[in-house]
């Protein structure tokens, strides 16, 4: 379906003061419906996205005979587990460009008893799945491309997988592992998973490891290079289970504080987060930001702010709004070992290195890195977003750093964080 094309004019703001209460974040609701889904007895969650990334679970999971009961504010969920049992759905899954969908349920289906057709926007088929599928069909999965080797959409001839050792590749994405982790349970024996490759985006295989632990399953963990799952388990509802804030959304606020000055209250996400990005902040203090650190909120404030240069493997959505904190940071900042950004919304490496170009910035965009040096003199101009929610968000930072900007297409923000733009509204002093 073709979105109405909007633009969104943000005047220079002054300060941003207030609170903001985080969204529960991408990465634990979509993990967390889908072992609720497979578990036995039902799950109440609460604090869930109501995004259209969790939209696509919610729906893939509806097609297939669950049954889950949202509030009227879809921020809570109640979830009758099917104890592994699926439906075939009568027709194709359509996940959108949601990864924490797409991934994990291929992995999932592959191991479930039933037929699956699994699709996606244009750009899910140019995201690449080739290294979870060639693991799946390593164990005995029956996967076959409908377009494209190695991207999707997919068709799954479903059935119990028995398991054993199988090697993944995780230099491009964690979510094949974090596929895999989730459905090993589910297979017949034992598997043993070794990581071919350096290991990307690691504290998302926390996340996983985490809300697999709440649903009952334990994994064995040798350095993030050896993964031991005991097999013919069947996954156990903990009852209530509460998402936490998302940490990639907390970044623009983090940001916002950091540049325009006034104090912003952040809460959903603390000292003990889960959640890897919540590095971004400790990232924000290296820069010069002022932070409080409790234990489920931050306090920020402004610093004076200097360019850093940084690994940002760990963080590659947060890293995504240092960037734009780097137009007012004082010197240089770079940000490295993120190759992945060229596989995500849009091409990252390149769309980012475009727009800061656009607002002035001198930008050296590498194979795995960009550095930016901050305008003399800034261009209000439009900023293209790629249908890439993290662009729309942190390009708002213009604004906050006193220079208006337009915003095109801020409506794919929706893909995590819909209300974004109303949200910062609400903390603006112009
Ligand atoms: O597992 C997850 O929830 C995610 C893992 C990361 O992807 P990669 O592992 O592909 O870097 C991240 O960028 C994505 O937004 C969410
Ligand atoms: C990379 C992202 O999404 P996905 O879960 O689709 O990979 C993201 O949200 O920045």
């Amino acid at each position: 379906m073709e979105r109405a094309f909007e633009q969104l004019r943000l005047a220079p703001i002054k300060s941003v003061n207030g609170v903001v209460t985080l969204p529960g974040s991408k990465s634990l609701s979509n993990r967390i419906l889908l072992l609720a889904a497979l578990c036995e007895g039902e799950t109440k969650v609460t604090n869930l996205l109501d995004s259209d990334d969790i939209r696509h679970m919610l729906a893939a999971l509806a097609e297939m005979g669950v049954t889950v009961s949202l509030n009227a504010d879809k921020t809570e969920a109640l979830v009758k587990g099917q104890g592994g049992r699926l439906l075939t759905p009568v027709a194709p899954l359509f996940l959108g460009n949601a990864g924490t969908a797409f991934r994990p349920l291929t992995a999932v289906l592959a191991s479930t008893v039933g037929e699956f057709t699994l699709t996606g926007e244009p750009r899910m088929e140019e995201r690449p799945i080739g290294h979870l599928v060639d693991a799946l069909i390593d164990l005995g999965a029956e996967i076959e491309y409908l377009k494209n080797r190695d991207y999707p959409p997919l068709k799954i001839t479903g059935k119990r997988l028995v398991g054993g050792k199988v090697a993944i590749d995780g230099s491009i994405s964690s979510q094949f592992l974090t596929a895999l982790l989730m459905a090993a349970p589910l297979f017949a024996g034992d598997s043993e998973i070794h990581i071919k490759g350096d290991l990307v985006s690691k504290p998302y295989i926390d996340i996983t490891l985490g809300v697999m632990h709440q649903f009952g399953v334990q994994v064995e963990n040798d350095n993030y290079q050896v993964f031991r799952v005991k097999g013919n388990q069947q996954y156990q509802s903990p009852g209530e289970i509460l998402v936490e804030g998302d940490a990639s959304s907390a970044s623009y606020f983090v940001a916002a504080a950091a540049i325009a000055g006034g104090e912003i209250e952040i809460r959903g996400v603390g000292k003990n987060s889960v959640q890897g990005d919540i590095g971004f902040a400790k990232v924000m203090e290296q820069v010069g930001a002022k932070i409080d650190w409790f234990d489920d909120k931050i306090v920020v404030r402004k610093g004076d702010l200097n360019g850093v240069d940084i690994d940002a493997n760990a963080i590659p959505d947060a890293a995504m709004t240092l960037a734009t904190v780097a137009l007012f940071a004082k010197g240089p900042t770079a940000i490295r070992n993120i190759y992945n950004w060229r596989v995500k919304e849009t091409d990252r490496l390149a769309a980012m290195a475009t727009e800061l170009k656009k607002v002035g910035a001198t930008v050296l965009e590498g194979h795995d890195f960009i550095e930016i040096e901050p305008p003399q003199q800034f261009v209000v101009t439009d900023i293209d977003t790629y249908n890439d929610h993290r662009i729309a968000m942190c390009f708002s930072m213009l604004a906050v750093g006193g220079i208006e900007v337009i915003i095109n297409d801020p409506k794919c923000t929706a893909k995590t964080f819909p209300t974004y733009f109303e949200v910062l509204e609400s903390i603006s002093q112009r």
